[in-house]
């Protein structure tokens, strides 16, 4: 068997996305994922200029040989860029090795380990009274958990609030938009919202906060204690993780539990988290971190310290990957939840998918491979438009992390 063809469809419906498309000479093909949101062509380039010439006549059977040979073969291991193509790659090929089987993805990973995935969606507002209303309205659709963000007096645009009250796109504009950020107000802000939110609420739902990078160890520990009265179901990216030592500092403080990963790329980047356990959940993605066959990895390692998977399920994670999440949620045995923002309309028309949404959960289909296939001809009306992530910036002018 080989790889006969491979291509990249770029589109825009709502949102941009990057998608690869290998054809088999069995007639079988496969699609993977590469967005790499705000640098979307970076990765197209890498797939068409450096990659798929490799895997023409290739067999597209060999997962394993062939992710070790886009890994090591190309010398400069490691990174977004890299991982993404690797991983839509990997993803493509799990699908055609699924196809060929004749069964749904989750049972060549090893069958179900459970029927229904936990999803958690964003409630987000200008400020607490809105949050704990678009709370109520996720608690109304049946959600059982719920990350609630909320804008801060005094901050500009902070992390979180989208425009709209189901979807929510952080890449806004055709260059980076400035956002502002102040830590102090934003720690004597958020705990007040989540005494709010379980006041109203009670504590029979999930909730979860994205601290979206912006504290030091010493601030989220602050955060996480201030926190720990409203039993978070976990509290993400409290800090930013290239170095790993410094979640000690914030484990050492608080008992609220932990999420890190959205941005990682290769199970190097969780190690230390995971082996001396400072975090609890792991927000690796399929997308993110090189396809089905490194995830896989990953999540076995999270198990030996019982560290379970939280994947990052934001609406730039395309519904190729959506779908692939939702069939290794449903085998991995160290599941913990899966991140869903719902796509707009007009992407769920171009890419077509069996994954269904029911009462707080989410449910993969049946249909041989991952389930979700590419409309290209509606692909084709959607053509790429610049965008980018913002940028923050402290009061004083300081460069911060968005
Ligand atoms: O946890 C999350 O969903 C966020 O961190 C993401 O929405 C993130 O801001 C975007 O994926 C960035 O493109
Ligand atoms: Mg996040």
């Amino acid at each position: 068997m080989k790889i006969e063809t491979a291509k990249v469809i770029v589109c825009s419906p709502g949102r941009n996305f990057v998608t690869l498309k290998i054809h088999t000479d069995q007639g079988v093909y496969g699609i993977g994922d590469a967005t790499l949101n705000g640098r979307e062509h970076a990765v197209v380039a890498y797939l068409e200029e450096h990659v798929i010439p490799c895997l023409i006549g290739m067999d597209p059977r060999r997962i394993e040989d062939i992710w070790q040979y886009l890994y090591r073969g190309a010398y400069w291991r490691r990174g977004p860029v890299t991982m993404r193509a690797i991983a839509a790659v990997d993803m493509a090929l799990w699908d055609i090795k699924a196809k060929m089987a004749g069964m749904p993805l989750y049972d060549l990973l090893g069958g179900k380990s459970r029927d229904r995935v936990m999803v958690y969606g964003h409630a987000n507002g200008s400020d607490i009274d809105e949050t704990v209303e678009a709370v109520g309205h996720y608690i109304d659709m049946g959600y059982k958990a719920i990350r609630a963000q909320t804008g801060v007096p005094g901050i500009k645009d902070a992390y979180g609030v989208g425009r709209g009250k189901l979807y929510y796109e952080p890449a806004d504009a055709a260059l980076p938009s400035v956002t502002g950020w102040e830590t102090r107000k934003a720690l004597n802000y958020v705990p007040k919202m989540f005494e709010k939110l379980r006041a109203t609420y009670g504590f029979d739902h999930h909730l979860l906060h994205d601290g979206h990078h912006r504290y030091t160890p010493q601030e989220a520990a602050n955060l996480g204690k201030m926190l720990e009265p409203y039993q978070l179901f976990w509290l993400e990216d409290c800090t930013p993780a290239e170095n790993q030592e410094a979640f000690k500092l914030v484990r050492q403080h608080t008992v609220t539990p932990l999420a890190v990963g959205e941005i990682f790329n290769t199970i190097w980047d969780a190690k230390d988290l995971i082996q001396n356990q400072l975090i609890d959940y792991i927000r690796c993605t399929i997308v993110g971190a090189g396809g089905i066959t490194h995830m896989r990895r990953i999540a076995d390692l999270a198990a030996l310290y019982q560290v379970r998977t939280g994947s990052h399920g934001a609406t730039d994670l395309s519904p190729v990957t959506m779908g692939c999440a939702l069939h290794f949620d449903t085998w991995v045995p160290n599941f913990g939840i899966q991140e869903y923002m719902r796509h707009t309309e007009e992407t769920d028309a171009v890419f077509p998918h069996d994954y269904r949404f029911e009462d707080g959960h989410l449910i993969c289909g049946e249909t041989p491979g991952h389930g979700v296939d590419i409309d290209e001809d509606l692909a084709a009306k959607y053509p790429y438009k610049p965008a980018y992530l913002p940028v923050a910036r402290l009061e004083d002018g300081t460069m911060w992390n968005w």
